[in-house]
């Protein structure tokens, strides 16, 4: 058995472990990763990257039916075979760059599963035999898997978590059941519809109920879906399915029965440690099965810090991303960063874009700030009007002690691009300062954010802190 020796060894290559190899290897270190699966984790497999490219073709058909006001004849539709294959190419061309920029930075690739033997050291079973490797630090980035509550049973080709639809060709049936209204089947209720499926969307809640989006962000969902005939159905709960024969029937509790071609479940992600042997080296998971550890993504041993979704409860790419810049810059540079996961943005991509990071109103009032809302909406927006597509605003929430930016929520075409223009300010104390003084294009829907920024200036007597 052989046995080397690295400065980091990384479990896991997603969106955390992968960025984590190349910033730690771009730091000058000698670094290992071990993948049991596909080289890129579920966002670039099963997640992201293959999602948002069938959201792109969705977005095109969606935006079709404004075609003809411009004389623009015809009408145009997708099916489900074809965005298979579109996703298959680019998620290959994606994961060759990956695999081939980790081989340029001189990183130990290893096909395996991962376990700790010790605290120093990983044992990797491999198609190429078994090996171990000794490392002064680890990353344990294992992401998580499909949640599939009962009465549901997964099964291929009549219900299908979002790791199968994106593993196999998805079934043909017209018919789908989109179970949950969380993330997933809010944006696959929308591309289904759009793929040409015909979607009964059931779930126990309003859509997004968990992410604090503002009750105006809601109903720009709400219409734009309706706008695209994808309701919601709130249901009870789920008593029985029956797969049996074809189709799929599923029994409500309150004894109601929808009958389906297929269902895709979009019931949660749970953190993924199996295998791993965290006991082993006293590492402990909370009660959901997240990795704990502390803010500056340390595990009970300090020398081994967690990312992503096997520790972080948003369970976000842009999250587990996040993350890794952290683990390694306290790894290699003993900085002792803090991680501060509300900073990060999300983006939820359905029929329209919802972007989203920092407090809301109700989370600033708890820490006993002052908060005052800045708006703009996209109603009035040059660029918008050019489009057809005037859906949405920006709402930039500041501080009316201090003209800070507390956070800020965009809805809308391209928020989940323009949220970088909050995310990406030098500090929260300037951003809004930095925002209305910047020098913009026009027209474009980045300027909104400057026009938001002037209703908190003139509005809430902020003009001080943010017009200097
Ligand atoms: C349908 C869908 C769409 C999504 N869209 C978005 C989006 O638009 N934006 C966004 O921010 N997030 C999105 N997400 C969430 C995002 O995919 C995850 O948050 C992200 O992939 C988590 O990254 P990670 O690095 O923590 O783990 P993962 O990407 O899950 O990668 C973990 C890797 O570790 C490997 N592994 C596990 N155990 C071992 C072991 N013992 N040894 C070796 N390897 C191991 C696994 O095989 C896997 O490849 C989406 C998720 C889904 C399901
Ligand atoms: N754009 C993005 O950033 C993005 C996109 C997709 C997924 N994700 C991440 O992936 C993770 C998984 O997404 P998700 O939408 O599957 O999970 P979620 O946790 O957001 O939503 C889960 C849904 O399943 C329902 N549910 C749970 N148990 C149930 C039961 N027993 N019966 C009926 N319904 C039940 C919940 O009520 C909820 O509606 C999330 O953490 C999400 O952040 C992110």
């Amino acid at each position: 058995m052989s046995e080397e020796t690295y400065d980091i060894a990384i479990i896991g290559s997603g969106p955390g472990g992968y960025r984590a190899a190349i910033l730690a290897a771009l730091k000058g270190r000698r670094v290992a990763i071990v993948e049991k699966a596909d080289w890129g984790g579920c966002c670039l497999n099963r997640g992201c990257v293959p999602k948002k490219d069938w959201h792109h073709t969705a977005q095109l058909i969606a935006a079709s039916r404004n075609f003809a006001k411009r004389g623009i004849a015809g009408t145009l539709s997708a099916g489900m075979d074809a965005a298979w294959e579109h996703q298959e190419g680019v998620v290959a061309s994606v994961q060759e760059s990956y695999v081939d920029y980790m081989k340029r930075l001189k990183i130990a690739t290893f096909e395996g599963t991962g376990r700790f033997v010790d605290t120093h050291t990983l044992g990797i079973v491999g198609r190429d035999g078994d090996r171990t490797l000794k490392a002064e630090a680890f990353v344990i980035a294992t992401g998580g898997r499909a949640h599939v509550p009962e009465p549901f049973v997964a099964e291929a080709g009549k219900v299908l978590t979002s790791d199968m639809l994106f593993d196999s060709r998805p079934p043909a049936g017209k018919r789908v059941a989109i179970v949950g209204s969380g993330v997933v089947a809010t944006e696959f209720a929308f591309i289904f519809a759009m793929l040409g499926k015909e979607v009964v969307w059931l779930a126990r809640s309003e859509p997004l109920r968990k992410i604090p989006f503002s009750p105006q962000a809601r109903g720009v969902l709400r219409d734009a879906l309706a706008r695209h005939d994808v309701a919601l159905r709130k249901v009870s709960g789920f008593a029985a399915v029956d797969t049996s024969g074809d189709g799929v029937r599923i029994k409500l509790t309150d004894g109601d029965k929808v009958e389906v071609d297929w269902v895709c479940l979009g019931t949660g992600r749970v953190p993924y440690t199996e295998g791993l042997d965290l006991d082993k080296v006293g590492i402990e998971c909370d009660e959901h099965g997240f990795v704990r550890r502390n803010p500056q993504l340390q595990t009970s041993q300090p020398h081994i810090y967690a990312i992503g979704d096997v520790a972080s409860p948003e369970m976000t790419a842009n999250h587990a991303l996040s993350d890794a810049t952290v683990a390694v810059n306290n790894i290699v540079d003993g900085r002792g960063q803090a991680q501060d996961s509300a900073w990060v943005p999300l983006a939820v991509y359905s029929a329209v874009e919802l972007a989203r990071l920092g407090m809301d109103e109700d989370a600033a009032e708890d820490e006993g700030l002052e908060p005052a809302v800045g708006f703009a909406a996209f109603e009035t927006s040059p660029r918008a009007l050019g489009q057809d597509d005037t859906d949405g605003f920006v709402r930039l929430i500041g501080d009316m002690d201090s003209g800070a930016l507390l956070g800020g929520e965009i809805v809308g075409s391209e928020a989940g691009e323009l949220i970088h223009l909050l995310s990406l300010a030098p500090d929260r104390d300037t951003a809004l300062r930095w925002l209305a003084s910047g020098r913009y294009n026009h027209p474009a829907r980045a300027e909104e954010l400057a026009n938001a920024t002037e209703t908190l200036a003139s509005k809430w007597g902020l003009a001080d802190a943010i017009l200097r």
